[in-house]
């Protein structure tokens, strides 16, 4: 597939309502797109990266950067999506920027061939159960009626942020007030060390799904130790950037669950050998999410519905984060979603809403 060019996109999207973990609050998100145009198509990537490097050491500003100087200028000007990954794979890092870049090749690619991302990835089903990821809060009555309005809008899990000092208070309190059958999980971001087991041992209690990265994202050793001190589920997120490391966490035995972001790992092609991996040794994996607009929540989706995607995933209605999304919004319905089925990711910005929203663009000729 030969590349015409590629424009960078920032835009602006506020949250429906502060988002706050164990590194920070968000309020509102800043996100780079790329499109890459090809003769006879166009292609999206959404890149996660946070406006500032508090999830990983990725930044939107750096990513742009990145792209810009390093891993646009590398594509071949004949490309398809693998070749990208190999014309990608000399620069060290810089996953969420490469996952975009790959992506929005991927989407070309297959918007010309016709081919939608769940049947080029393999999806097994054409609608995926839906988790909500729900933020650290000022007070528990405050969390409890945000849950329960979850609850009533469909979702089929509960995922708590948790952070020293706001972890058993919040879960006995989901746990007393909507009972020991709603899935329940929690996500730590790394704001604990191996000294707190005893600590999150108590977490054990209360049935959980899992805990997700409880430990610093380099503490793979350390999650191994905790796993085998705690009942709960270990899950990994941050340490968890290529198949390598995936290959590593399950034969460490530090974690026995896989929190999927294809930002995070460099694409969906990455996302996928994972998944694949994770698979072929009995690992139950699901999509993780980074508040994405509904360009990088379509290909989530897609991925979600992939046969070892087990667990529901932080793939939440568009309405979960912004008042109004980019695309269409994606809408929960009887806790799922619809996969796309159209070529690519088989949905397109609103032309005049990606316009309001946008803050600077940049076109780079190939
Ligand atoms: C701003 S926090 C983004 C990373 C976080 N993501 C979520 O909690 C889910 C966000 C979503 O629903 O997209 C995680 O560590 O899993
Ligand atoms: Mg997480």
């Amino acid at each position: 597939m030969k590349i015409t060019g590629i424009e960078m996109r920032r835009i602006a999207m506020p949250l429906v309502a502060p988002f706050r973990t164990s590194f920070g609050t968000e309020t509102a998100r800043d996100v780079l797109l790329v499109r890459v145009v090809t003769p006879d198509s166009e292609g999206w990537g959404e890149c996660a990266a946070m406006s500032e490097p508090l999830y990983s050491s990725e930044y939107a500003d750096g990513a742009a950067e990145a792209l810009r100087r390093f891993l646009i200028p590398a594509l071949p000007a004949r490309v398809d999506a693998f070749g990208t990954g190999r014309a990608l794979a000399p620069f060290k890092g810089h996953r969420m920027a490469k996952a975009a870049l790959e992506t929005a090749v991927l989407d070309a690619q297959l918007r010309s061939s016709g081919q939608s991302f769940a049947s080029f990835l393999g999806a097994a089903a054409e609608r995926v159960p839906c988790g909500v990821s729900v933020g650290i809060m000022d007070s528990i009555p405050e969390l409890l009626d945000a849950v329960e309005g979850y609850l009533s809008e469909g979702y089929v899990r509960i995922k708590l942020k948790i952070q020293p000092g706001w972890d058993l208070a919040p879960v006995r309190a989901v746990r007393e007030r909507f009972g020991p059958d709603v899935p329940l999980q929690v996500d730590a971001n790394a704001a604990y060390t191996l000294t707190d087991a005893p600590h999150l041992a108590k977490l054990d209690a209360f049935d959980l799904l899992l805990i997700e990265q409880p430990l610093a994202n380099d503490d793979m050793v350390q999650h191994a130790a905790l796993a085998r001190r705690i009942t709960t589920p270990v899950c990994l997120d941050e340490s968890i950037e290529s198949a390598e490391h995936a290959a590593a966490a399950i034969t460490l035995g530090a974690c026995s669950i896989i929190n999927v972001k294809p930002a995070r790992v460099g694409g969906y092609l990455e996302a996928r050998r994972i998944h694949d991996l994770a698979r072929a040794h009995g690992v139950a994996v699901w999509c993780g999410g980074m508040l994405e607009t509904g360009i990088g929540r379509a290909a989530n989706v897609a991925l979600a519905a992939l046969p070892g995607f087990t667990l529901p995933g932080d793939t939440s209605a568009s309405r979960r984060y912004f008042a109004t999304d980019i695309t269409p919004p994606f809408e929960l319905r009887d806790g799922h979603l619809n996969v796309p089925a159209g070529p690519g990711i088989g949905v397109d910005p609103v032309q005049d809403i990606l316009d309001e929203v946008t803050t600077s663009t940049e076109w780079i000729t190939r």
